[in-house]
């Protein structure tokens, strides 16, 4: 069995740059954003209950991200519907992976970690963090979202600084070489821990 680290931050805190450098040390990564890349695209288990909730939603047979932006601008309710069909499948294909992997370490980078139920199953948590000031350059700067739409994602999750009292481990992503370093002695630490028991 797996160790299990329960990756989060809020939204363009810096998991998947994190993630990367956990996959570096010889982590397997698994990614919740990834996993609903594959379940909106054509053929995936979405498609067919979001159409059948939103149809609009739908373009060439898969979910249109673009399309559910301006669905859960124009109707607050519509994320909360999303989820509720989303999430189940992703419990599901996070399973999977977790089932199928032997590494030692495999480290799980989930948005609603700490919103959700996911961390109960964790060895341990790590959250990313970053003022917010640079949270919100960062993720204007990548030009997917406007202001609005990253202000509405923001507002529905955990504050950050609530998820850096609930973590075991706080990675700062000012840089990139502090981030490694911060990666690098949590695996170390684990695998000495697992080398131990
Ligand atoms: C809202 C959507 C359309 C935005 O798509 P887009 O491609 O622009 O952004 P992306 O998927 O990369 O998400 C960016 C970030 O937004 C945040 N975010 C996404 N969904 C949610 C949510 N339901 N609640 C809070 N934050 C969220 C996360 O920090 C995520 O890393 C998309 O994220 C979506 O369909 N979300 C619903 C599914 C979900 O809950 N995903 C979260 C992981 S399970
Ligand atoms: N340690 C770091 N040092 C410098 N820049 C970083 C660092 N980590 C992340 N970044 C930058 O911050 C931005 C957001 O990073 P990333 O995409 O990893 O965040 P995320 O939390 O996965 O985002 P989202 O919540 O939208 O999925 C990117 O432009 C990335 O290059």
């Amino acid at each position: 069995m797996s160790y299990l680290i329960g990756l989060t931050g809020s939204i363009g805190m810096g998991k998947s740059t994190t993630a990367r450098m956990f996959a570096d040390e010889g982590c397997a990564v698994w990614d919740a954003d990834a996993a609903v890349h594959r379940l909106y695209a054509p053929g995936g288990a979405a498609v067919e209950p979001m159409g059948a909730a939103f149809p609009d939603a739908i373009v060439d047979g898969a979910v249109s991200r673009t399309r559910l932006k301006e669905i859960i601008g124009a109707d607050p309710t519509a994320l909360g519907r999303i989820e509720q069909i989303v999430h189940p499948l992703v419990g599901e294909d996070r399973q999977a992976f977790i089932a199928a992997t032997d590494a030692d370490i495999v480290v799980l980078d989930i948005p609603l970690l700490f919103e959700g139920r996911g961390a109960a199953m964790m060895d341990t948590t790590v959250v990313v963090s970053v003022p917010p000031e640079v949270q919100r350059e960062r993720v204007l700067a990548r030009g997917t979202m406007t202001e609005a739409q990253f202000e509405a994602i923001r507002a529905k999750q955990m504050p950050d600084a609530d998820k850096r009292r609930l973590a075991d481990h706080v990675v700062i992503t000012e840089t990139l070489e502090e981030a490694r370093d911060q990666v690098r002695a949590i695996v170390a630490a684990i695998r000495r821990e697992m080398a131990d028991a």
